[in-house]
């Protein structure tokens, strides 16, 4: 199976060598060939150059770019997206001036969807899910990360991952699995955060690994959730059975857990709406990639990332959606390039930097997606005819997506 694009006006993100990540300065640089070709072979990226240079031969298939843009997909390293029912009760409630904290004094947020997730059979919570995992495939991602922390008793906990892994078995896109039952502490355990902690790190934790049912641990450090030391605590626990972390720090205070991720050698510190010098200086020269949240800054309307003077400082960023029923009821990673760029001062380069190859790496996939590169997926967008790549977060709200491939295949809308 070979299958020929022509034509392309321009071919996004190509980058000869693999990398890991692109920070700082490295960020504004978006390798690029116009008027370009591209082959693939059995669902991977095998040749691509100028059009004077395109191999003649067979190909099973020859789509005519001309006008249109082709860059790899989407790569989502933080969502939620296997949840039961939504949140939309306390949609109002935030609009009539709610916090986040006072609606989930009120019996609202993160124990609100554990309530229904636990009454929710699998095979239901499954059939939930795929309808996200497809809908976000529409909009240009090619491999996404989902966390559990919705379940919070061992039994749910399990019931999301496993759900998880069979989204996996039967997508084609690659899926990786954030253990979260650090998420918040269930009604049971109010006056008793160790005994959940224990019960986490004793007895499920070691199921999960005999399962093969995670491939990282997170956990929400934050005041009236999870302090410092229990994130310690975790992310030790997770490096017992090689679960790298990918944590949830600083959405609503600097506490301290981006030293403690990046003391634990996190792969990731996520949301980072507060950030003060130290924990843009203790990032920096790590492998610790800080990834940014913009549209839960946006429905939350809480404080966006300085994702300006963290790139400025020479770190690298990555973006993402944060997908969930509570903070971030969408999964639209276009919306993301688009927010990042009008709210966090990000170049068009920056942020396509951080949805691509910044993305893949905060999940441990840089070396199968994330750029045109030769022996990388052919998980790829194919733009609408559009005049620049910066049309794409340009166009805020709206998408210029014409068709998205996984290994080549076309996904049917
Ligand atoms: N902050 C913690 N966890 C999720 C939201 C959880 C929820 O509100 O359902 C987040 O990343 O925003
Ligand atoms: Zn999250």
């Amino acid at each position: 199976m070979k299958l020929l694009f022509k034509n392309i006006k321009e071919l996004i993100q190509v980058r000869d060598k693999n990398i890991a990540f692109v920070s700082g300065k490295e960020m504004k640089t978006l390798p690029t060939i116009k008027n370009a070709f591209l082959i693939v072979e059995n669902g991977l990226i095998c040749d691509y150059g100028l059009m004077k240079d395109c191999p003649k031969g067979h190909f099973s298939e020859t789509i005519d770019a001309a006008g249109k843009m082709i860059l790899p997909s989407w790569c989502d390293s933080h969502t939620h997206i296997v949840y039961a029912g939504n949140r939309e009760s306390e949609f109002v409630d935030r609009i009539n001036g709610l916090t986040y904290e006072e609606i989930a004094n009120n019996g609202g947020g993160i124990l609100n969807s554990a309530k229904k997730l636990q009454k929710t059979s699998e095979d239901d919570l499954y059939q939930q899910s795929e309808v996200r995992l497809e809908e976000i495939i529409q909009l240009g991602t090619g491999a996404v990360e989902i966390k559990s922390g919705y379940g919070l008793t061992e039994n749910a906990e399990l019931k999301m991952l496993r759900v998880i892994k069979r989204l996996k078995e039967n997508y084609p896109i690659p899926i990786k699995a954030t253990f979260l039952g650090a998420h918040a502490i269930p009604n049971e355990f109010k006056n008793d955060k160790n005994g959940y902690l224990d019960l986490l790190i004793k007895k499920t934790l070691p199921k999960i690994a005999k399962e093969n049912l995670a491939d990282f641990i997170d956990v929400f450090c934050e005041k009236g959730y999870f302090s410092v030391d229990d994130t310690n605590r975790i992310l030790e626990a997770g490096q017992q059975f090689d679960l790298q972390g990918k944590i949830h720090v600083n959405q609503f205070n600097a506490l301290g857990g981006v030293k403690i991720g990046v003391e634990n050698k996190a792969l990731s510190v996520d949301h980072l709406e507060v950030m003060d010098t130290d924990d843009i200086e203790v990032l920096k020269n790590t492998k610790t990639m800080p990834v940014a949240l913009p549209s839960c800054s946006y429905f939350l309307g809480i404080p966006y990332t300085p994702a300006r003077k963290m790139i400025d400082s020479g770190l690298p960023l990555a973006l993402a959606t944060d997908y969930n029923p509570g903070s971030t009821p969408s999964g639209n990673m276009n919306f993301v390039l688009a927010t990042a760029c009008i709210k966090m001062k990000m170049t068009p380069a920056e942020a396509i930097n951080a949805a691509t190859i910044n993305g893949a790496y905060a999940m441990n996939l840089e070396n199968e997606v994330g750029s045109i590169t030769k022996g990388k997926l052919a998980n790829l967008i194919l733009t609408k005819p559009i005049n620049s790549y910066g049309f794409i977060p340009y166009s805020f709200g709206n998408h210029q997506i014409e068709k998205v491939f996984l290994k080549g295949k076309e996904v049917q809308k």
